[in-house]
């Protein structure tokens, strides 16, 4: 267990101790974060968040935390680690309160490290906030500029205390809770789904594309209880029922009173990240009245239908690609086996901050069963191919276990293009499909034969309008206009416009 320490939001820092300069990952995004927000005072709010954000913990694994809210005072625990490393029943009885909110960081904006862990607490005329940020801003140098001119002191070099920031001037300045958020929300632009705690209630909100996921739920009992959460798996862990999404542009304020509804955007235009369906969220999650491990089932029997191709069995890459991999195996007739075990104690490598990390991590979490393997044609399914760094090593991988022939099948069409919105598919450079055509990354992989899936077939798959996702990542074609200065960080191989 990592030694922990609780802090109250009085001692929490508030001078600038890492200066935007000497953050070398200062907008270098990685991944997607967890959040989570209860109103519940006859519930142990600690405790239900915990188990949520440990729902949750697949969507960052750097460092995680919980502020509650006791009235008006605020208690505020967060650390390196994982959920259960950071959080023990003594830490936990530290944080009572009428309502919480928790947080499982991947460092977007900010590095890595125990100041820049959430929730962010700031002081305000009305008492204290704390946010907790899934998503990631595109103009986070603009702000900081704003709020540095201003003369505002910033204790962490995350976008997501920026939004704090914001939100504290304008309740200073005179605004109520509502106002000033809704305020703030203006001044903030690319992905942010936010949990806010105050002395008074809990807010959930989106931002105008709803890029990141946040489900609302109910708890059972009268009167109803409301609950916030990244994805719905982290309702179910605490017995909450899912009641909808929180929509696009929508600010939902959780009170004593109940839950109200307020639409502070007045261009609302839906583009949730279709990697979230693909890859990130967990299969067993809920988004459009279905689970995304149907979707991905689909994928698996589109690719089939798209790139048919004879061989003796299919199997996935553990974890994420195995839905689609029954999907091929059911749609095609070949026989589903595994041919990959897990082990089960390594978390994800995508997520890995650095290369050689990953790299590792893939023999550590994969090994081939030989006696399934040997003297086979294999058709090896996975969600998608990013650096390519799991693929190359899990061809080699199984011609070692003796396949005569490994058939690739890809159910996400070829990323090309950096993500700025919280998930990190890395610069440009280093995205296989960006320099490389499908014959290339082919022989690359020293695989017999390689297909991705086509993107209408991905956007049709979802059977929602298809033009309320965001595909920046297969497209290049941005549905929050990225500053140019941002858009040099990592679109290395295309001409930006200065
Ligand atoms: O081309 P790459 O850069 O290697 O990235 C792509 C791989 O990373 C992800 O898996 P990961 O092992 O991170 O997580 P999972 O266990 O959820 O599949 C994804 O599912 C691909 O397998
Ligand atoms: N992955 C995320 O959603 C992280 C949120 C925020 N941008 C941070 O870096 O802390
Ligand atoms: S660019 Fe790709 S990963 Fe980023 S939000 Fe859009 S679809 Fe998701
Ligand atoms: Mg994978």
């Amino acid at each position: 267990m990592i030694p922990t320490h609780s802090v109250t939001a009085d001692e929490y820092p508030n001078q600038a101790t890492d200066p935007i300069s000497h953050d070398h990952r200062l907008d270098k995004p990685e991944e997607a974060c967890g959040v989570f927000g209860i109103y519940a005072p006859e519930q142990d709010v600690a405790k239900m968040t915990y188990f949520g954000l440990y729902a949750l913990q697949h969507r960052g694994q750097e460092s995680a935390g919980i502020a509650t809210f006791e009235d008006e005072k605020v208690h505020l625990h967060k650390d390196m680690g994982l959920v259960s490393q950071v959080f023990n029943e003594s830490v936990l009885t530290q944080l009572p309160g009428n309502l919480a909110i928790g947080h499982t960081r991947y460092s977007t904006t900010g590095s890595s490290r125990k100041d820049n862990a959430q929730p962010a607490v700031i002081p305000t005329r009305l008492g204290s906030l704390a946010l907790a940020h899934n998503g990631n801003l595109v103009n986070t140098v603009q702000l900081r500029e704003e709020l540095v001119e201003t003369k505002v002191s910033l204790a962490t070099t995350t976008d997501s205390e920026l939004i704090a920031l914001v939100i504290a001037e304008a309740v200073n300045a005179g605004a109520d809770w509502l106002e000033g958020a809704s305020k703030a929300f203006h001044r903030c632009q690319g992905a942010f789904s936010l949990v806010i705690g105050t002395s008074v209630g809990v807010m959930g909100v989106r931002d105008p594309n709803g890029i990141r996921p946040l489900v609302i739920g109910t708890l059972p009992g009268n009167p109803v209880r409301y609950v916030l959460a990244s994805e719905t798996c982290g309702l179910d862990i605490i017995g909450a029922e899912y009641l909808r999404d929180v929509e696009p542009g929508e600010l939902v304020w959780i009170t004593e009173e109940g839950l109200a509804s307020y639409h502070w955007s007045q261009k609302p235009q839906r583009k949730l990240c279709i990697f979230e369906m693909i890859y990130f969220a967990r299969p067993d999650s809920i988004m459009h009245n279905e689970s995304l491990y149907s979707y991905r089932m689909r994928l698996g029997k589109q690719i089939a239908a798209e790139s048919a191709v004879d061989a003796d069995i299919v199997f996935g890459v553990p974890d994420s690609g195995i839905p689609a991999a029954i999907g091929f195996a059911q749609s095609s007739g070949i026989p589903y086996a595994e041919g990959l075990i897990k082990n089960r104690y390594v978390g994800r490598t995508f997520i890995q901050p650095t290369q050689s990390m990953r790299e590792s991590g893939i023999r550590m979490k994969l090994n081939p069963l030989k006696d399934v393997l040997a003297g086979k044609r294999v058709i090896i399914v996975d969600d998608s191919i990013v650096r390519g760094t799991t693929s190359r090593k899990l061809v080699k991988t199984l011609r070692e276990a003796g396949v005569i022939e490994v058939h690739m099948r890809i159910s996400s069409p070829p990323v090309t293009h950096p993500c700025f919105y919280g998930i990190d598919t890395d610069n440009q450079d280093q995205l296989i499909a960006a320099t490389k055509s499908v014959t290339e990354i082919a022989e690359q992989l020293g695989v017999d034969s390689l297909a991705y899936l086509s993107r209408k077939g991905m956007l049709e798959a979802t059977r929602e309008d298809t033009n309320s996702f965001c595909s920046a990542c297969f497209t290049g074609d941005y549905p929050v206009t990225i500053p140019e200065q941002v858009k040099r960080s990592k679109l290395i191989l295309e001409k930006v416009a200065v």
